[in-house]
């Protein structure tokens, strides 16, 4: 099914594969398959399902929807922007994500660097010349690194979950959104319109995302001058704005180069939700072929 979404003031058409996910329409490019079910028996992204993680991770959104207005994402840009904390490899932080387990998530408990190399085989196993995607699926929630001590400690809801613009209405496909009235933003006339501080098709690189791994991440590539093409760095910075790439929301702020990236962040979103699972990877094995990646495509150390 193709969706044509009419947005005739931006002068051209966003059409995409599938906003509305129809899981009996959903093929993979490859040998992936879609389980029907995640390690708790729950279908994915279920946020109402009873499982034993449903109320740590409503928690988190309670807290994350209070405090992420835009005068919080101003300040975490400018001071993290800095990139001053530390000097390191890629490999050296997919180590430090061993030790976190993200609150956020309704779907995995396990340690993060499992989640980075289960995303990126899954992808390397259908895409096997896109080389540049599979490094993205390492990389993509390496941003998590702010939730160690030498980058601030920072607490869960202020780097993972789900993302949505601040300065322009909260959408209400956002996970959990009755908590958004606890936030100052959401009483604010110059913030709570449909387009807020933003004009129609400006651009996602002009609008303030709430703050968190996706755009730390973004950043901390872009600066150290990564060589990976445009869509790689899109994926990083928007895979958890599943407003705008499962519900389809927001797309009157996208322009033409976000609508090209878009259809790269729709392939890749599959394989980071569906390939959460127990089944652990072994990493002495994959580990010489993604060094061989990260040397194509990175300096040896990042500024972080
Ligand atoms: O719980 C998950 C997790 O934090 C992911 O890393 C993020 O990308 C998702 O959007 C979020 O919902
Ligand atoms: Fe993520
Ligand atoms: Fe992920």
């Amino acid at each position: 099914m193709t969706l044509v979404i009419e947005q005739p003031q931006l002068g051209f058409e966003v059409e995409t594969k599938i906003f509305h996910e129809d899981l009996t329409e959903l093929k993979l490019d490859g040998g992936f398959t879609v389980p029907e079910s995640n390690a708790f028996g729950q279908t994915f992204r279920d946020y109402n399902a009873d499982s034993e993680r449903k109320e740590s991770v409503e928690e988190f959104y309670r807290k994350n929807h209070i405090y992420q207005s835009i005068d919080f994402v101003r300040k975490m840009r400018e001071g993290y922007g800095k990139l001053n904390r530390t000097e390191m490899s890629i490999w050296e932080s997919c180590e430090l994500l061993n030790e976190f387990v993200d609150e956020s998530d309704p779907d995995l408990d396990e340690p993060q660097i499992e989640h980075l190399l289960q995303t990126a085989e899954a992808i390397r196993k259908d895409y096997p010349d896109e080389d540049w995607l599979h490094l993205t699926g390492l990389i993509h929630d390496l941003g998590k690194v702010l939730l160690h001590p030498s980058f601030g400690a920072l607490p869960q809801w202020a780097v993972v979950g789900d993302t949505f613009p601040v300065g322009c209405a909260f959408d209400k496909s956002i996970v959990h959104h009755k908590y958004f009235e606890g936030n100052p933003d959401y009483y604010n006339p110059e913030y709570n319109t449909k387009d807020g501080i933003y004009s129609e098709g400006c651009g996602l690189n002009n609008v303030l995302m709430s703050w968190g791994h996706d755009d730390y991440m973004y950043m901390v590539a872009k600066e150290n001058k990564t060589t990976l093409p445009s869509a790689g760095l899109f994926i990083i910075r928007y895979h958890s704005f599943y407003p705008l790439h499962r519900s389809g929301e927001y797309t009157h702020l996208m322009n033409e180069e976000d609508v090209e990236n878009l259809k790269w962040l729709q392939i890749f979103n599959k394989y980071d939700l569906y390939s959460k699972s127990k089944v652990r990877v072994d990493v002495e094995k994959v580990k010489p072929y993604y060094l061989s990646l990260i040397e194509k495509y990175f300096p040896a150390k990042l500024k972080w």
